[in-house]
């Protein structure tokens, strides 16, 4: 599927790369009278687990805004490569905290997409529901209310209610934070675990440690690219002083 947005250039070539699951060329995207993203082009390859760097208010959020579908770009082209539609989880979710909603009905609105909220779920839907609460291992507070529930224990449920919807894309905003190293270490191995299963993952991240372990890492400054490639070759300390120095 290919987005074109103001774009007076119709002509400019699709990638045919194979490996693309994304390509973004010249995006940008913003709000209300506040530019964020600036001319900005990049690619996400098939099966990989990409991390978003860069300091607060750099344009993470609105770039994986803007890959999920949920915030249009004001200029640009957007190329999604086949696939289900996005499942997207954002940095606070959706879902109110103060909603009368238990841990296994937040994780059963993955569903929704495929089923529509009213309709009775099917055998795989509950498969795919108690497999997400089981890889996130918050099957036991599956009858707990979501209010009820620690911060780090909330932001596992709503990484599960990602899950649930078995995307081949899965967008996550800063899937570690507010969780115990232990659970941590989970999710960065879970991560791992998805890519070999056959999801491509993108996920925005203040943990060097998490974008170390990521297999692409694209680094921003002012919601601008200011590299793409392996964590390894990109977040040196040069690097990362550059992109953290005041402006
Ligand atoms: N809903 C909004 N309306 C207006 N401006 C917004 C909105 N959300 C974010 N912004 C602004 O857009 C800019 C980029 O924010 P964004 O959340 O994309 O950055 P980020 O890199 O994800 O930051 P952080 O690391 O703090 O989460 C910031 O200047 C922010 O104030």
């Amino acid at each position: 599927m290919k987005i074109m947005f103001n774009k007076q250039d119709l002509s400019l070539p699709s990638a045919t790369d194979p490996t693309l699951r994304i390509r973004i060329e010249g995006l940008s995207a913003g709000y209300a009278g506040h530019p964020v993203l600036h001319q900005l082009s990049a690619h996400i390859v098939k099966l990989t687990n990409t991390a978003l760097v860069g300091p607060n208010g750099s344009g993470k959020s609105t770039l994986l805004g803007v890959l999920a579908g949920v915030i249009q770009p004001t200029a640009g082209e957007l190329e999604h490569a086949g696939g289900r539609p996005p499942a997207f989880v954002p940095q606070r979710g959706a879902v109110g905290d103060t909603l009368p909603l238990t841990v296994r009905q937040t994780v059963e609105m993955g569903r929704w997409g495929e089923r529509g909220p009213w309709r009775r779920l099917t055998r795989h839907d509950r498969t795919a529901v108690d497999t997400a609460l089981e890889r996130l291992g918050i099957a036991d507070l599956a009858a707990r209310q979501l209010g009820e529930l620690s911060g780090g224990q909330r932001q596992r449920a709503l990484i599960a209610q990602g899950l649930a919807q078995e995307s081949d894309l899965l967008l996550l905003d800063e899937p570690t934070t507010g969780l115990d190293p232990e659970a941590r270490e989970r999710i960065a191995a879970l991560l791992t675990e998805l890519v070999a299963d056959g999801v491509t993952v993108v996920h925005a991240t203040h943990d060097l440690d998490a974008a170390r372990s990521a297999d692409a890492c694209l680094l921003l400054r002012e919601g601008r690219l200011v590299s793409q490639g392996h964590p390894e070759q990109l977040l040196t300390p040069s690097a990362l002083a550059h992109v953290w120095q005041p402006a």
